[in-house]
Formats: structure tokens, C-alpha cells, sequence
């Protein structure tokens, strides 16, 4: 029986126009059907790497088609929707400088899409007799300010017993006329901008509240999100903690969109200050709309967005069409854990049977490209996160598609594989030690084909973390101290959590009731949690003592590849044949042409059959070269802040800011290290170290 669905979220795209009409870095935006287009598809040039991934949104506002179109395609609908009792969200995401602003408040000749929309509600308002308020906010360094208070008044997220957001402190200003609302919102900067301020990016948003008489109709929220960049940046105006930080509120919104979207029975919302705060609006609404501002010149952020707002729009298609998506987001998921703890526990599901690895093997190879676009498009900020440039990124899902291909090999290493089981083993281990980051993933079959699920895993921090944080968690920092409020009640802003005991605030009908509130967990929180399981995980043996354990096997590989000796035929089979020229050779089982499919050739050792003795010699070293950084940087991704101290140069602070960068993107090269203050010197000082203890 087929279920009707509508997403959650509309995921649009809006390009601002060129700065530089004679540039060929141009986005090119496929729409099928023009205007009347259900999906469109956008690509970048064929100069840019990623020039042959197509990303699917619903739509697409090129340059020529105005803001009032969108408010009249896009918001209308919703507009009706919140005076029916309903909310709705307009988010604008992007790179920096795409547009947003522009798109959202716009400026007092071009109105955006904030003030059209609220000429509209006020008209209706009118016509109605209902009234009109707004609210004004920023959420800068996981902290929220009322922008309508002159003083800029830190406003406190609190959460119900009943799992209510109330916004504690966040005024609601009654609005008339339009002209009101410009004086509020275009106000803002000229009356709190001081030049003190040290330059920070923060989210922007505006609520439009709407009441009928004393009852709470529906609310409106624009947030004009602040612009991702890469942390890694050298020329930015911001230091990378601050950029990490603010990506990683990024990637929590878009997490909590994707869940929404994909109809996920788990939504992240205590990942960040902003998605906790906008729980209420973003689960209770009819709908949002997501606008990814792109520029028409295409850049690396720009791909990103676009490729995250990809993944969110696909996870809403899926969802309509199969109703036994969650195996599928699984999937995504699975390749998503971002502790190396939850990667690590998780199990490898093992199926055993010759008739399912048939299987498999049709279906890995016919899925190359999709597990390698579900990767690349679907997982969320660890897969972006773990990518700051493309080529990193297409690493990456290398990697991911071949720690699939690990995966199943190992799955049809432990049956009857009868053919070359130690080569398979042997060159397991030359691979384990190169990849980075240690991924995990179960295999499950799934319809009839290969899907890849984490049911028995915790899926990203978000998940892990919440499944202990009832709404009534009570959690509380060392750092973080209560904070006394106007209302003289002491309670907790970020951070820090406790039962607060009642705190008064008003119904619908604006009687004053008593609430039982549960003070929020915030994003540090589970920071501290996620640092918790990684510290647990930490039990693994210190870097030295694994990069010892790697030297040993290295030189028992080099002696193992000595002896090696492989049936030629069997050899051609397993390196070069396809699978169906490998089924000829009668003794090669259907698990072994599995097995010769899965194998990655780059990384297999050249043995000593036909290399010189020094080409053998400078393969392995450089092998174990990459190993040994590989062990260093998956140390470093994984390790627990008291470990990361053990290594050679690195003390509270570098730990500190270490544990805090990987959380936004794991270091993927050892040149990352510079992010945390170190020159290209003390790197490679670092590492020498390091790989000279082995020998003492
Ligand atoms: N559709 C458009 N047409 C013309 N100019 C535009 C358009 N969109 C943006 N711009 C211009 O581009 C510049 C950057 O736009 P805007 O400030 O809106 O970007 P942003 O994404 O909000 O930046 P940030 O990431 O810093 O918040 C501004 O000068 C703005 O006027």
C-alpha cells in the first residue's frame, strides 16, 4: 500500500548573479520542464573537479527570476498555513557572501524576502482582525541574543517537561504597519553594532508571531544563516576554532533538516544551540523551506552547500518514495559515525552464505557509483565535515567505497573463500594501515539487494548522545556556572543543566502558569559526551606502542611477500580479469570473483616475483611511510585529550583545539596539524619524534 507523504523540506536553490560576467566558473542548473520543473539538477563547470556529479534540488531561482516569485511560489502557501495555526521556517544557507542577507532582509530599495513576506502577513492580519509581533535574534558562539533589546540580552533556551521550547528572555514586539517592522529590523545594526565588537559571524533570525486575540496562531521564522568556509582557510578574517564552530552549527541544522526530511524517527536537536532552540518551529510546522544561496561563479563552499542541501532534498524523495527508507538512511548513516569509538564498536555483520555473496557481488558492482554518490551526497557533516576541499572529498568517498569493499571482503574472507585467503589477509592489513579514518560498516541484505545498516549503531554523535539525554537529562559542567536572571531565579544558560525548580510563564491565554522546566543540554554538553565515549574508546594501546605493532607487521609482510607464491592464472584472475573471465578458471569459487572484484590494485605490494630487490625495498619503505602517518592522524582523530598529550609536542592547549577541530573535520593530512598553530616544521618535527621513539 503505498503511503502518501509530503517532505518535510523543500530544498531550493537561489544563485546571486555574477560579479564577473566573463567567467567560465559557472554553475550550469538543469530544469526539465522551465518553471513548472519538479526536480532540477546542477552541476558545476568542466573545469571544476567535481564537473561530473549532478546534485538534484526541487528548484532553482536562477538571477532573472525575482524575489516576489519566491515569495509568491515558495511562501504564500505557508503564510496561509500560520494563520491556520501552523508554523514555518525560511532558511537561508550558503557560502559566504552567496547572497543570504540580500535574499532574506535584502535592503531598504530591495526588499527580501523577510519584509515581503511580513507586508503580506500584516495585510491578512488586517483583514482578519488577528495582530502581528516579531522577534529579532542571533545565535553567535552557541549563545543567543535578543537583537530587539538594546542591551543585546543573552536569551535562555529552556526545555519542558513536556518537551516544550520556551525562549526565555527573547522580547515579541507588536508590529502595525510595515514600516514599523523596517524601523525594527534595519534598525538593528545602527543602534548595536559597536566598533569594539570583535568580528563574529553569527545566524540570524526573525520570528513572526501570529494571534488571534489572546490565543498563539502560528509563527513565521526567516534565519539567515551564517556563511560556511572552509576552516583550513589561510586568508580568513576568523580564527579556524571559530569558523569550526560555527560550520559545526551549520552541519547540526542541516543534520536535523536531513532527519526531518528523511523522516527519521531520531532528530538531532540537541546537537547545537540553534537547532535546540528552533525545535518547536522546525517540528511543529507544515513546512520549510530551505534556500541554498549559491553565486553563479561556483566555488569550493558553494559545492559543499550544495552538496549537503543535495543530500537533505534526496533524503525527502526517499522517504515519499519508500516507506522502508530507514534501512536505507542507515546506510547513510553508517558511514557517518563520527566517533571513532561508535565506528569501532560497531559490528560486522557478518552473512555468510555462498547464494547472498552472489549476490553481493552483482550488487557491489552495479552499486560502485551508488554507494560512491550515497556517500558523497547523503552522509552528513563527518562526510563533509571530513572534506574540506574536493579532492579530499573524493578521498574520502574513496575511501568510504573502499572501506565498503573492506568490508565485504572481509565478510567473504571469513567463509569459504578458497582461493588466496592470505593474500586477502595480508593485504587487509597493508590497507587497514593507510586508510585513516577506521570505518566500520554492517552489511545487510536488504530487498534484494546490498544495503548497508547501522541498526545496532549509534549514528552520529547526535543520536549516540540523545539516546541518553531524555528531555529531562540533567547535566552539569565544571566550567559553566549558573546564571542569575531578571526574574531573580538562578538557572543555567549553555552548558549546563539542572531540574530548575518551577519557572513561571504564560498559556495561550496569557494566564501565568507554573512549569516544571528541565534546563537544556547544550552543544558543549555533548562535546563533553562525545569526548566521554571517545575517552572510553581510548583504552586502545598508545601510538607508540601501535606504531610498534605496525613495524612488526610490516616486516613480517615484507618476509610473507618473499614467500609469496600465487598460481599464475590465478593471479591474472585476481588482478586484472573481470569477474567473468575469472569464472572461467574452473577452480575459482563465485566468493573468490567476489573477492577478486573488491580488490583495490593501488594498494596491493609489488612483491619480489619481478622487482628488484631496492624497488622492493623502496616500495616497502614508503609503504610503511604511509602507514605510519596514517596510524599517527587516525591517532590523532581518535585519541582521548589525555593521550593526544603523550605525543611529543602537543600539551593541553594543542589537545584541546585538536579534540575541537577533528570534531568539525577529521585531520586528513599531516599538513592539517597547522590549523592548530603549528608550522610546517614542527609538524614534520612532531612525527620525526614520534617515529624515532619506535627505534629507542
Ligand atoms: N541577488 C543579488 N543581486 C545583487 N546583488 C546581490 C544579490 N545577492 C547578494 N548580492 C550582493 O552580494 C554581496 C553579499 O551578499 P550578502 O551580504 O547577502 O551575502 P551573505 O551570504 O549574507 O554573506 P555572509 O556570509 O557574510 O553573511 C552584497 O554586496 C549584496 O548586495
Amino acid at each position: 500500500m503505498e503511503t502518501r507523504m509530503t517532505k518535510m523540506v523543500r530544498v531550493v536553490a537561489r544563485v546571486k548573479p555574477s560579479t564577473d560576467p566573463s567567467s567560465t566558473r559557472s554553475i550550469l542548473i538543469q530544469k526539465p520542464l522551465g518553471e513548472d520543473s519538479e526536480s532540477v539538477s546542477i552541476s558545476f563547470g568542466a573545469q571544476f573537479a567535481g564537473s561530473k556529479d549532478l546534485y538534484k534540488l526541487d528548484y532553482c531561482y536562477e538571477e532573472s527570476e525575482s524575489t516576489d516569485l519566491i515569495l509568491t511560489k515558495e511562501i504564500k502557501p505557508l503564510i496561509s498555513s500560520v494563520f491556520e495555526g501552523k508554523d514555518a521556517n525560511v532558511i537561508a544557507h550558503g557560502a559566504r557572501s552567496s547572497g543570504k542577507t540580500h535574499l532574506i532582509q535584502g535592503n531598504e530599495r530591495e526588499f527580501g524576502l523577510a519584509v515581503l513576506t511580513m507586508s503580506e502577513m500584516l495585510s491578512m492580519a488586517e483583514e482578519r482582525g488577528d495582530s502581528v509581533s516579531v522577534s529579532v535574534y542571533e545565535v553567535s558562539q552557541e549563545t543567543v541574543y535578543d537583537l530587539l533589546d538594546q542591551d543585546k540580552r543573552v536569551v535562555t533556551v529552556l526545555e519542558g517537561a513536556q518537551g516544550k521550547i520556551q525562549l526565555k528572555g527573547l522580547s515579541q514586539v507588536p508590529v502595525k504597519s510595515l514600516s514599523e517592522f523596517q524601523n525594527l529590523y534595519f534598525g538593528l545594526k545602527k543602534t548595536q553594532k559597536l566598533s569594539s565588537d570583535p568580528p563574529v559571524k553569527s545566524h540570524k533570525g526573525v520570528m513572526i508571531h501570529v494571534t488571534s486575540g489572546n490565543a498563539n496562531l502560528g509563527r513565521m521564522t526567516f534565519l539567515d544563516m551564517a556563511g560556511y568556509e572552509d576552516s583550513r582557510k589561510q586568508n580568513s578574517a576568523l580564527a579556524p576554532l571559530e569558523i569550526a564552530r560555527i560550520n559545526k552549527s551549520i552541519y547540526a541544522l542541516q543534520n536535523v533538516m536531513y532527519a526531518l526530511n528523511a523522516n527519521e524517527s531520531h532528530v538531532p536537536y540537541r546537537e547545537s544551540k540553534l537547532t535546540r532552540m528552533l525545535k518547536d518551529c522546525l517540528q511543529g510546522c507544515k513546512r520549510t523551506l530551505l534556500i541554498t544561496c549559491l553565486p553563479r561563479e561556483f566555488s569550493q563552499d558553494s559545492f559543499y552547500m550544495l552538496n549537503l542541501a543535495s543530500r537533505i532534498c534526496l533524503g525527502g524523495n526517499r522517504a515519499m518514495n519508500n516507506p522502508t527508507k530507514k534501512k536505507i538512511n542507515s546506510l547513510e548513516r553508517s558511514f557517518s559515525l563520527t566517533s571513532a569509538a561508535q565506528r569501532r564498536q560497531t559490528p560486522l555483520t557478518v552473512s555468510a552464505t555462498s547464494k547472498k555473496q552472489t549476490v553481493l557481488r552483482g550488487n557491489v558492482t552495479e552499486r560502485k557509483t551508488k554507494i560512491n554518490t550515497a556517500v558523497s551526497a547523503l552522509k552528513a557533516r563527518k562526510l563533509f565535515g571530513e572534506s574540506n576541499d574536493l579532492g579530499k572529498c573524493k578521498n574520502n568517498s574513496k575511501k568510504m567505497e573502499g572501506k565498503a569493499r573492506m568490508a565485504l571482503k572481509k565478510e567473504i574472507s571469513t567463509s569459504k573463500v578458497v582461493l588466496n585467503s592470505q593474500i586477502s589477509s595480508y593485504k587487509e592489513e597493508v590497507c587497514s594501515s593507510s586508510i585513516v579514518t577506521n570505518s566500520q560498516s554492517s552489511l545487510v541484505e536488504e530487498d534484494s539487494g546490498l544495503a548497508f545498516s547501522s541498526s545496532t549503531v549509534p549514528m552520529e554523535p547526535s543520536s549516540s548522545t540523545s539516546e541518553f539525554l531524555s528531555s529531562e537529562a540533567v547535566e552539569t559542567t565544571d566550567k559553566d556556572s549558573p546564571k542569575e536572571h531578571e526574574s531573580g531565579a538562578t538557572y543555567c544558560d549553555d552548558a549546563f543543566a539542572e531540574k530548575a525548580p518551577i519557572v513561571v510563564e504564560r498559556d495561550d491565554n496569557n494566564s501565568v502558569i507554573e512549569e516544571d522546566l528541565t534546563l537544556v543540554i547544550e552543544g558543549e554538553n555533548l562535546d563533553k559526551e562525545n569526548n566521554s565515549l571517545q575517552a572510553n574508546e581510548t583504552a586502545s594501546p598508545p601510538l607508540t606502542m601501535r606504531l610498534r605493532e605496525l613495524s612488526n607487521n610490516l616486516k613480517s609482510m615484507c618476509k610473507f611477500s618473499d614467500q609469496l607464491s600465487v598460481p599464475e592464472k590465478y593471479q591474472t584472475a585476481l588482478t586484472e580479469s573481470p569477474a567473468e573471465e575469472a569464472s572461467e578458471h574452473s577452480g575459482i569459487t563465485a566468493e573468490a570473483i567476489v573477492s577478486a572484484e573488491l580488490r583495490t590494485p593501488e594498494k596491493t605490494m609489488p612483491s619480489s616475483i619481478d622487482c628488484s630487490p631496492w624497488k622492493t625495498y623502496s616500495a616497502h619503505s614508503s609503504k610503511l611511510k604511509k602507514s605510519v602517518v596514517g596510524e599517527y592522524l587516525k591517532f590523532i582523530n581518535t585519541a582521548g585529550k589525555e593521550d593526544l598529550k603523550k605525543l611529543k609536542g602537543i600539551g593541553d592547549k594543542r589537545a584541546a583545539s585538536i579534540v575541537e577541530l577533528r570534531e568539525e573535520s577529521p585531520f586528513s593530512t599531516i599538513d592539517d596539524l597547522k590549523c592548530i598553530g603549528l608550522s610546517a616544521k614542527q609538524v614534520k618535527g612532531l612525527l620525526k619524534k614520534e617515529i624515532g621513539e619506535i627505534f629507542e
